[in-house]
Order: structure tokens, then C-alpha cells, then sequence
């Protein structure tokens, strides 16, 4: 998606411990137009699958998702890092980590929104070690819903998420990657893409 690769050579900062700020467009500011593309780009490519829900996690990942979810006329459900007393006494549950917040977050959704029978697409902002989406495709397996697809908006291949994930055995689209980022020579951003699998197959 060139619009988001012009996007982080602009704002794109890169912070200690391999952390990119994007906070002007993805996780702290977001862009209305952006955004919209973004969920244009990832409906085109998940329309196929025929997705009957969006699940994302609580913040960054629900501008996205939620863009996909108005394109593809589908629920967006994302799980919440605090358990709220509203929620169902059932819920799956599962543990990451915080890349920009440190520490073990839980993640919870409730068995209300989410069950046997569900076509799940998980939309997120950041693909790094995949140890969230890791995390976020227990909870799905718990509940009992298929896992068709993941996507993200920015892949930081160089942490290889993508290759720790393929024995999820779903494919994975992205937005962009970065292909390095170094204090000498800045961010590397390509468009992304389905990497190397092809375009799953339409039911
Ligand atoms: O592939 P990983 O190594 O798991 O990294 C990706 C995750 O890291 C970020 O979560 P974080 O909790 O830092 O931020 P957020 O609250 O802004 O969503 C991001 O939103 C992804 O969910
Ligand atoms: O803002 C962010 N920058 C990053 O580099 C990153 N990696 C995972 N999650 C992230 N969030």
C-alpha cells in the first residue's frame, strides 16, 4: 500500500529496542483516509474467505480492523487486556506480551461474541515475534471459531513473526514491511503483501 510506505519514510521513527514509532498514523494519531484505505485494501483480500466476523485486540489493532469490518459488512470483536465486570462469566483467555508497554498482558473475549461456527479474520497494526497473534489464535481455537486469515498493517519481517506463525497454517497479508531499520540509514519500508503463499483459494 504505497500511501502507508510514503507514510512511515515521513513519520517513521525508529526507537531503542527495535521499536518503530508510527504514532502519527497507527497507534497514537490515526488518519481517517489512511485508515480507510487500509480496510479497503484488506477487505479486497479477505472478501474471498468469506469472513463472518473481525477479530482484533484492544488498541492499536481496532482503527483497522474496525476500516475492514464496515467494508466487508461483518461484526469486529476485539479482545480486551482487562477483564471489565460486564463480561461473561465464560471467556478465553490467553497470554503476550506488550512491545511498547513491557510486561504479560491477558487477553480476554468473551464466549458471547465469539463460538463453533465462526470465520474469523484477525486484523492487527504490528506483526513483529507473532507472539500476539500466537496468543489471540488460542483463544480462537478455545472458542471453537475456524482461524481463516490474519492480516496486519506493518510486518517488521525482520522478526520473522510470519515464519514463526506458518504452523497456523493460514495465510498472512500485510501492508507494509519493513525490511530493516538502522540509525544510520533509517526505516526500509516495501510494500506488503501475501509474502509468499498465494492468494488462498475462494470458497
Ligand atoms: O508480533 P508481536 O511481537 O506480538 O508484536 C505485535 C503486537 O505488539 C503491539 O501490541 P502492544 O501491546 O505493544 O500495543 P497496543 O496496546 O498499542 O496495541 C501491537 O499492537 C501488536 O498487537
Ligand atoms: O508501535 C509499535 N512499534 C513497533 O515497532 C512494534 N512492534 C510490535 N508492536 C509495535 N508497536
Amino acid at each position: 500500500m504505497q500511501a502507508l510506505v510514503d507514510a512511515i519514510r515521513e513519520q517513521g521513527r525508529i526507537l531503542p529496542g527495535g521499536i518503530l514509532k508510527v504514532d502519527g498514523l497507527v497507534n497514537h494519531q490515526l488518519l481517517p483516509g489512511l485508515t480507510r484505505e487500509m480496510g479497503e485494501r484488506f477487505a479486497a483480500g479477505f472478501a474471498p474467505l468469506q469472513p463472518s466476523k473481525i477479530v482484533t485486540i484492544e488498541v492499536s489493532g481496532i482503527a483497522p480492523a474496525l476500516a475492514t469490518a464496515l467494508v466487508l459488512g461483518v461484526p469486529l470483536v476485539y479482545a480486551r487486556k482487562k477483564r471489565p465486570v460486564t463480561m461473561h462469566e465464560v471467556a478465553y483467555t490467553a497470554q503476550s506480551v506488550s512491545r511498547t508497554k513491557g510486561g504479560v498482558v491477558d487477553l480476554f473475549v468473551s464466549s458471547e461474541f465469539l463460538e463453533a461456527g465462526d470465520r474469523v479474520v484477525v486484523v492487527d497494526d504490528f506483526l513483529a515475534s507473532g507472539g500476539t497473534l500466537r496468543a489471540l489464535s488460542h483463544i480462537i481455537a478455545a472458542s471453537g471459531a475456524e482461524l481463516l486469515a490474519l492480516g496486519c498493517v506493518i510486518e517488521k519481517g525482520f522478526e520473522d513473526g510470519r515464519a514463526k506463525l506458518a504452523d497456523l497454517g493460514v495465510p498472512i497479508l500485510t501492508l507494509a514491511n519493513i525490511v530493516r531499520m538502522r540509525q544510520e540509514e533509517g526505516v526500509v519500508v516495501e510494500a506488503g503483501g501475501w509474502g509468499r503463499e498465494r492468494m488462498p483459494t475462494p470458497l
